[in-house]
């Protein structure tokens, strides 16, 4: 069964139709990118996977739960988001063993403090990180905790919605190993909002183009490589993307 299937989703936020009858699937353990010019409904699509965003028509569901229907309590932690800015969403008068403990004591999880010394671990913070601030923190210390935040809760699924491009390039590919590494060990299913191609191929065994709210097309990692895009508009997006470059040149 497919965690994640995507079916004729429409998203409206009044007079925006944001998605206009987006479907795919993605496979268990899969990582899979979204990708698209700025208001193509990326981030609306996610959202609307996790039930932040309302589902005017169609249907999602998370392994084998619809949403919209009645979902049993585990739900919302199988299924976690990254999002881009994590300053924004971090309480800054809440030390980092607040942030990790708190989704912890709401989804009634008792060994707490083995949880978060755990967490703090493996994404390379180290337990000396446990009682400082938000504001104490470097952005991609700060991301780390996001990313530990969400993985604290045991997830199936990780929403990543620009997990990364707040940052600096060289922090940018720390956290992107990280997350890997994450995926292999814990077998993880990923979705990935990006509008860095780089990226997306790095990370991403297929990806689906949006265009105002729609699917353009779909395409592999050696099709996004290869640059073996049918549509003129994903070949544009190819085209447009200045410094892309595929991660494996030809011999
Ligand atoms: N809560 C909302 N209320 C009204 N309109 C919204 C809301 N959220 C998103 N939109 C609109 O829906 C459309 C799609 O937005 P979305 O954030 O999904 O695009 P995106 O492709 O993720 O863009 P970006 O790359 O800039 O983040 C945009 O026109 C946006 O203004």
């Amino acid at each position: 069964m497919a965690p994640i299937d995507v079916s004729g989703l429409h998203v409206r936020f009044g007079e925006v139709h944001a998605v206009r009858g987006v479907s795919f699937r993605v496979a268990e353990g899969e990582s899979y990118g979204i990708v698209g010019e700025s208001g193509s409904g990326k981030s609306t699509v996610l959202r609307a996977i996790c039930g932040l965003a309302p589902i005017s028509a169609g249907a999602v569901t998370v392994a084998g739960e619809e949403l919209g229907r009645r979902r049993s309590a585990g739900f919302h932690r199988r299924l976690q988001m990254v999002f881009q800015d994590p300053y924004a969403s971090l309480h800054p008068r809440h030390t980092i063993d607040r942030v990790l403990a708190e989704p912890l004591a709401i989804h009634g999880f008792d060994d707490r403090e083995a949880r978060i010394l755990r967490a703090l671990d493996e994404v390379g913070l180290g337990r000396g990180f446990r009682f400082r601030y938000p504001h104490q923190l470097s952005g991609g210390q700060r991301q780390r905790v996001a990313i530990a935040r969400a993985l604290i809760l045991e997830p199936r699924v990780m929403l990543l919605d620009e997990p990364t491009s707040a940052l600096d390039a060289s922090i940018q590919a720390e956290v992107l190993n990280l997350l890997d590494r994450l995926r292999a060990e814990r077998g993880l299913t990923y979705i990935l909002v990006s509008h860095d191609l780089a990226v997306v191929a790095h990370m991403c065994e297929r990806l689906l183009v949006m265009q105002h709210g729609q699917a353009v097309e779909e395409l592999t990692r050696d099709g996004l490589r290869a640059r073996a895009a049918r549509e003129p508009y994903t070949r544009d997006l190819l085209a447009a993307s200045e410094g892309y470059r595929p991660a494996e040149s030809s011999p």
